[in-house]
């Protein structure tokens, strides 16, 4: 089934402290941001990448992505202040049935996941990718715990995010009237009152957020590169 993505790569870095948008550093030699768009250039179900970026960070990008097979589907948008303004800046220029936004700073999503997601989208309007907590999560004030939250039922989020495309739409302009902000597209999906489905993913779909994460990054390869 036919789906287009958004692409949001126009953050800063600041947690990765690298001083420069980290979806340009390299990973086993190659920038982070076409780990991330390789499985779209090559699904031929993905008819379009919209990739948000800064406008200082523009000519580089196309730089980096001229000659990559993904090249010929790219359309580029200016990012937002926020990450969510990013993404609805990327929707101005979808269409299409179903869109999918994915993290540029997640260069490792499979196949197999973004399949069942277009599918669930289309079958139940919005489905997410995630995976198990496996880790006791506690609420804490000021350093001390105040709540065990319990762990069942509990689910770590990532993108892709797959959604029907008005439903999107729909919840981002209500985000808007509203004035709120959420850390994920599903957030406000929720909010309008619509379902959203989980898909399971993979725990090596990791967003590279932290410096410690490149040590994981590098690991990732090693090991899928193993594999063959
Ligand atoms: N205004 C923003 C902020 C983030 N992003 C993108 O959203 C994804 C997830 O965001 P995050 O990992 O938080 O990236 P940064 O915002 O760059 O990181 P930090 O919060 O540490 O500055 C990244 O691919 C990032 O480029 C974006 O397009 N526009
Ligand atoms: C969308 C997301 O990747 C789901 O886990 C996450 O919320 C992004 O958070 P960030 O702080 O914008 O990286």
């Amino acid at each position: 089934m036919d789906y287009q993505v958004i692409i949001p790569a126009a953050g800063s870095g600041k947690r990765m402290g690298a001083g420069r948008n980290k979806l340009f550093i390299e990973v086993t030699g190659k920038p982070v941001i076409l780990h991330t768009l390789d499985v779209f250039a090559s699904d031929l179900y993905c008819k379009k990448i919209i990739l948000a970026v800064q406008p200082n960070d523009e000519n580089h990008f196309k730089d980096i992505l001229a000659g990559h097979p993904g090249n010929g589907k790219i359309d580029f948008v200016y990012g937002g202040h926020e990450r969510q303004h990013s993404v609805y800046n990327g929707l101005k220029a979808a269409s299409g049935e179903i869109i999918l936004v994915h993290d540029g700073a997640r260069p490792f999503i499979r196949q197999h996941t973004i399949s069942r997601l277009v599918q669930s989208a289309h079958d139940n309007g919005a489905a997410i990718a995630a995976v198990p907590v496996k880790d006791t999560i506690k609420r804490a004030d000021q350093n001390q715990v105040v709540e065990t939250v319990d762990r069942l039922g509990l689910w770590q989020i990532q993108t892709p995010q797959a959604f029907r495309l008005p439903i999107l739409i729909r919840a981002h302009e209500q985000a808007i009237e509203q004035d709120y902000l959420g850390t994920d597209e599903a957030s406000l999906v929720e909010k309008v009152g619509l379902p959203v489905m989980i898909i399971e993913s993979d725990y090596d779909n990791i967003k590279l957020t932290t410096p410690e994460d490149l040590y994981f990054a590098e690991a990732i390869l090693a090991k899928r590169k193993n594999l063959g």
